[in-house]
């Protein structure tokens, strides 16, 4: 069945339908990892994105129930340039087409991916639109300049959890799948604010000896506070950090009260809560071969992104150190506050999917709760 993507101006493509027949709008980016679609389509911060990927062939090890970082695709759309429908792995138990269809994510295959990207990085990520339903470019672009922009709206509410839970995933091996996290012999005692958070994330501090708590975006500083926690984790998470102000709030009112530690979203909403702004990149960060270096080991890391917005180094005060920059364009991917015990990263430690490099500043936020319990312990 045929179907088509247009952007708002005024560019198109002819593909085939993949997944739910439909008509979906949203901000058209696209993420180069070759694997991890899984991770991708269950990443709660693509909530509002139609994504690309540029790797020629996805879904080819098929869908399995266990790589996923929440519990349904939370994207609006997804664009590939062949969709594999016999997929070969001993762990897939559906196709991805199949796996698009029972979670109603319309999609499309078969255009010129190369084409849309190098079409995006000259003009910049922008709205669009996929439809098999309206193949008539002419409307569809007019639809697509009609549809709401990222900019300026908060999409976390529509991501966040309604209840506070506990994390109960440690990582998974081979054989065993995920491990339980072992709460009971847990040393720290962590809230985890959930802005769309992935769950790998969680699996990382369990692993650490974490109890995480994971609480609902709006959940206010006091709320959190009477949790006792030993930190608090700022989790990534969908659209522009700027109209949270609620969450900004919140956390300008913990910090120097507890160790805190953001990544992505979290980390561009400690970046504002501390004083500094974000702006919207030309065309974001996504894929697993992002270059990082690491002022502090004076290291270049190999990191995981999915971001479209980053901090403005101009914007921040001197109370707030540049940790980490982006070796590809220099924008800030990692801050810490001299003031209090905090530090973000604008990518992902976590991976799922892509380089584990990063895995150290799970254990920085580890020593940094050590500490701060310390020095409480003396006063
Ligand atoms: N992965 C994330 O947390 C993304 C943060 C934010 N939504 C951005 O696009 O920049």
């Amino acid at each position: 069945m045929k179907a088509v993507l247009a952007l708002a101006d005024g560019k198109f493509f002819y593909g085939k339908a993949l997944g739910a027949i439909g008509e979906v709008t949203g901000e058209v980016v696209f993420n180069t990892s070759m694997t991890g679609y899984q991770e991708i389509l269950t990443d709660p911060s693509y909530h509002g994105e139609i994504v690309t990927m540029t790797y020629p062939q996805i879904g080819n090890y098929g869908i399995n129930p266990e790589d996923v970082e929440s519990d349904r695709p939370f994207l609006s759309g997804f664009v590939v340039k062949e969709s594999c429908s016999f997929p070969s792995n001993f762990r897939s138990q559906m196709s991805l087409d199949a796996y698009l269809k029972d979670h109603n994510i319309v999609s499309i295959e078969g255009i010129d991916t190369r084409a849309l990207v190098r079409h995006i990085r000259t003009v910049g990520a922008q709205t669009g639109i996929i439809s098999s339903v309206d193949t008539d470019p002419e409307s569809l672009v007019k639809k697509a300049q009609q549809a709401p922009a990222l900019v300026g709206r908060d999409l976390v509410q529509e991501v966040t959890c309604k209840q506070p839970y506990q994390a109960e995933e440690g990582l998974w091996t081979l054989g065993s799948g995920y491990a339980r996290a072992n709460t009971q012999d847990a040393v720290y005692k962590v809230v985890a604010y959930d802005f769309g958070i992935k769950r790998n994330i969680l699996r990382n501090l369990t692993a650490l000896g974490c109890d995480v708590t994971v609480v609902p975006a709006t959940t206010t500083a006091e709320e959190v506070q009477a949790l006792k926690p030993d930190g608090v984790f700022l989790s990534n998470g969908p659209g522009d950090p700027e109209p949270l102000l609620y969450a900004q709030e919140n956390i300008r009112k913990l910090l120097g009260k507890v160790p805190v530690f953001g990544i992505c979203l979290g980390h561009q909403l400690l970046a504002i809560a501390s004083g500094g702004s974000t702006y919207k990149l030309k065309f974001g960060h996504r894929g697993g071969n992002q270059p990082v270096l690491d002022y502090q080991r004076q290291q270049v890391e190999i990191t995981s992104q999915n971001h479209g917005f980053a901090v403005d180094e101009k914007s921040l005060h001197d109370q707030v150190k540049v940790t980490h920059i982006n070796l590809n364009d220099n924008t800030v991917e990692g801050i810490e506050l001299l003031s209090s015990p905090a530090f973000s990263v604008q990518y992902h430690p976590e991976a799922s999917p892509g380089p584990h490099d990063a895995h150290y500043l799970f254990e920085r936020f580890i020593d940094m709760m050590n500490q701060h319990k310390r020095e409480n312990n003396h006063a």
